[in-house]
Order: C-alpha cells, then sequence, then structure tokens
C-alpha cells in the first residue's frame, strides 16, 4: 500500500474519506449487466469517431469551482456529442459526486458508465450498479487482485489505473484486460502526457488501453493516439463550457474533414 505522507494532502484526505465510507457501507451484493466497453470504442472507431469516455467530474481538488447543472443533462450532452462511454465520479466530499446521480444517469443513457471513485474495500462495490468500476493500482496495492476478482464476481467490467510501469506490471500480473494510464500524478497532482507516452509501450496489444487526465484539445488528443491509447478518458476540458461541442471537438480530432463540421451529424450512437 502507497504511503500516505508520499500523496498530495487532498489525495490523503479523499483515501480517509473512502475509508471510512467502506466501513459504514452495508448493502446487498450488487449483481450486474454489464454493457460492453470495448464494444463500444469498436462502434465509435468504425464510425470515425475517436473512442472517448467523457467524465462528469462536478469539481476536483484541480479544478476551481463546482458545476451546478444537472448531471443527467450534462451526461446526455455528451453522448450526444459522440462519447463511446461515460465516467461518472461518485466520491461526494471532494468530487462532488453522488452514486444516485450515476444511477439516474445510468438509466438515461445506453453508453457503458464507469464508476469513478476510490474503492479500497469490497464493500464499496455495493453502493450501486456500473458497466465498469476503477481500481486504483497505487490505492488498492496488494489488494488488487481480490479486488479484481470480488469486482468480477458481481459482474463488473474492471479498468485498472497505472502510472508508472512497476504499477503497469502488478496491474498485468493481477490479470487486468483494461487499463488507464493517468497523466496526472497523485503525489503532487500535477499533469504530464508524457507519463503515458513512457508507460504505453509496455502495454501488451490486447489489452484495452485508456489515457487518462490532462487531455485539453484535438492536439493531445492525436498525441495520446499516436502513442497507443485506444480511447481517452476526458474530464475538465469537457466540463468546462458547452459539454456536447466539447466532446464533439474531441471525437472529431482525427476526422480529416474537420472543416465542414456543418454536415456533421449529431446523432446519438448506440
Ligand atoms: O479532468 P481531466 O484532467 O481530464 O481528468 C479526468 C480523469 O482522468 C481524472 O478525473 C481522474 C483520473 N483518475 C482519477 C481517479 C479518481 C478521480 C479522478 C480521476
Amino acid at each position: 500500500m502507497e504511503d500516505p505522507a508520499e500523496l498530495a494532502p487532498a489525495v490523503r484526505s479523499i483515501l480517509s474519506a473512502a475509508r471510512d465510507r467502506a466501513a459504514k457501507g452495508r448493502t446487498d451484493r450488487v449483481d450486474v449487466d454489464p454493457r460492453d466497453l470495448r464494444a463500444a470504442f469498436d462502434r465509435a472507431e468504425a464510425d470515425g469517431r475517436v473512442p472517448v469516455v467523457a467524465e462528469v467530474k462536478p469539481t476536483s481538488p484541480t479544478t476551481g469551482g463546482t458545476r451546478e447543472d444537472d448531471p443527467v443533462a450534462l451526461a446526455e450532452g455528451m453522448v450526444a456529442g459522440g462519447a463511446a462511454a461515460l465516467s461518472v465520479l461518485t466520491e461526494p466530499e471532494h468530487f462532488g459526486g453522488s452514486v444516485k446521480v450515476l444511477d439516474r444517469i445510468r438509466s438515461a443513457v445506453d453508453v457503458p458508465v464507469l464508476r469513478k471513485d476510490f474503492v479500497v474495500a469490497e464493500s464499496q462495490l455495493d453502493a450501486v450498479e456500473s458497466d465498469v468500476v476503477l481500481l486504483i493500482a497505487r490505492f488498492v496495492g496488494d489488494d488488487l487482485p481480490d479486488l479484481l476478482a470480488g469486482a468480477r464476481d458481481r459482474g463488473f467490467r474492471v479498468l485498472v489505473e497505472v502510472h508508472d510501469r512497476e504499477e503497469l506490471a502488478a496491474a498485468l500480473d493481477a490479470g487486468a484486460t483494461t487499463v488507464g494510464v493517468n497523466n496526472r500524478d497523485l503525489a503532487e497532482l500535477v499533469v504530464d502526457l508524457g507519463t503515458f507516452e513512457s508507460v504505453a509501450p509496455h502495454v501488451p496489444d490486447d489489452v484495452t488501453l485508456l489515457a487518462e487526465s490532462g487531455i485539453g484539445s484535438p492536439a493531445d488528443v492525436r498525441r495520446m493516439r499516436a502513442a497507443g491509447a485506444d480511447a481517452l478518458l476526458v474530464g475538465s476540458a469537457i466540463m468546462d463550457g458547452d459539454v456536447e461541442a466539447n466532446t464533439r471537438a474531441l471525437t472529431r480530432a482525427e476526422a480529416d474533414d474537420e472543416g465542414d463540421s456543418t454536415t456533421d451529424t449529431t446523432e446519438t450512437p448506440t
């Protein structure tokens, strides 16, 4: 397990809040029938869209302000803008998230929904159904294989987040098939897209690979795709302003008819 002294104070506080919730949470075991994330990425590719997982993140320790709009409307805007999947923060104290909101969003859309939280104990998995859950290698340490098994037993697909080669090795050893490389260093909370570029070459081809955090422009999208990203996870750059237009700009980053956006279809991917 991570030495807490090496983490940013905000992250330490997030983890201790997560442990408190785990201790309190006693609910029935969930049984998920998951929407297929890989298939959603393939559908986006086939349709000429860059596979983007758009994140509903009302606030965060690294963003100023809180977005108060209806999160379901934001999520629907992201799907209309071409998002292949959604990520929904459910951490309440530092990200303004809620499991109820995730539930409402998942009922309102038909794309896969990732639950973004700081899961450190199996009981937290039963807080809400989602298609995919996040496990952060750095925070779960040696518990990764057990948590992965616990999540899969409940039907979840699992995204394992890493930020260096050592964590990647742990994720692959545990049997992760979907891996995200976080460009944000959780010790300093600074973003460096070079993180993905340094880890990606060591990821086997049959693993679904996501680039996470700090992707702000179509140029960043192309940079991460050139480095091997199957899909991108984008929060702030989509949440800041018109979410539908922001999502569309990123999902179209590889379209060669960028000057021709008026003929673009805005149909919702299914
Ligand atoms: O807002 P950004 O820089 O696009 O980042 C999104 C996402 O990657 C980030 O929110 C994130 C990555 N890993 C996390 C773990 C928990 C909470 C949040 C995150």
